[in-house]
């Protein structure tokens, strides 16, 4: 459970985010989304206890948050892959302050490479692979710590309609394999609506708006008018925003 009250924050004075309140439950989803400079990112850093809030609290499972948690797991559009490290060398540095025998780190890297479908890229470099496989190796990289928090700053941004679907889906068998609280920064509406179960619209360094999302998770509803209409719904609010 996540609950943030009252939260403010300034970089050298400048406010970016103002006075926000949100609560998003234990193994739920929330999707934020909002134009572009309005702090979103700077939330995301927030939860991830790389910055400390200026005003207000910021708890995590009923405990204020004071730096970086273990069990928080953070993707960032820079996926950080190191390039001189295979796949499987990659996710296993995510393993390496875990006090685990060789075998028992193995077990998880075979496992977390598989179910991201990475098993037959284990023995490749970052330069081999393609855009989405990349994504799927610093998420691999992110899982196989088992987070109970996950963090996603524009997971599927860089990629082409297709690989986009395909990591959507990869994230949503994810969440229902192994239900994690999971948060996610995105630009794209569909995607707030199909992986957010709450929808979060910011602007200005505030919230606008909170959203029960009836259409998390499901995939035929996006063959549907009403999945549409939920979008044109968010859609419009985002452009209220900008235009006010
Ligand atoms: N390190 C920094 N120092 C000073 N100002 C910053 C810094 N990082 C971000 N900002 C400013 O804070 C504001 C919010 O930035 P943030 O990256 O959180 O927005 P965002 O909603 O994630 O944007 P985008 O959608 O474009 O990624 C912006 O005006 C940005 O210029």
């Amino acid at each position: 459970m996540i609950n943030i009250y009252n939260l403010s924050f300034s970089y050298e004075g400048e406010v970016v985010l103002n006075h926000l309140h949100l609560t998003i439950p234990k193994h739920s989803t929330c999707a934020i989304i909002g134009p572009s400079g309005c702090g979103k990112t700077t939330l995301l850093m927030l939860l991830a206890g790389l910055y400390k809030p200026e005003a207000g609290s910021l708890l995590i499972n009923q405990t204020p948050l004071a730096g970086i948690r273990q069990s928080t797991g953070l993707i960032l559009q820079d996926l950080g892959l190191l390039p001189w490290k295979t796949v499987y060398d990659n996710v296993a540095l995510a393993l390496v302050p875990f006090k685990l025998s060789h075998e028992q780190k193995h077990k998880k890297i075979i496992e977390v490479l598989n179910q991201l479908g990475l098993t037959k890229y284990q023995n490749k470099y970052p330069h081999q692979l393609s855009g989405g496989q990349k994504q799927r190796c610093s998420i691999a990289r992110t899982l196989v710590r088992e987070p109970d928090l996950l963090l996603l700053d524009e997971a599927t941004s860089a990629l082409d309609d297709l690989n986009k679907e395909h990591l959507q889906e990869l994230i949503l068998s994810l969440y229902h394999h192994k239900p994690t609280t999971l948060v996610l920064i995105t630009h794209n509406i569909e995607e707030a609506v199909l992986l957010g179960k709450q929808i979060v619209i910011m602007d200005k360094g505030q919230i606008k708006t909170v959203l029960e999302n009836p259409f998390f998770g499901d995939l035929k509803a996006k063959e549907t008018l009403a999945f549409y209409e939920q979008v044109l719904q968010i859609r419009k609010l985002l452009k209220e925003e900008v235009s006010s």
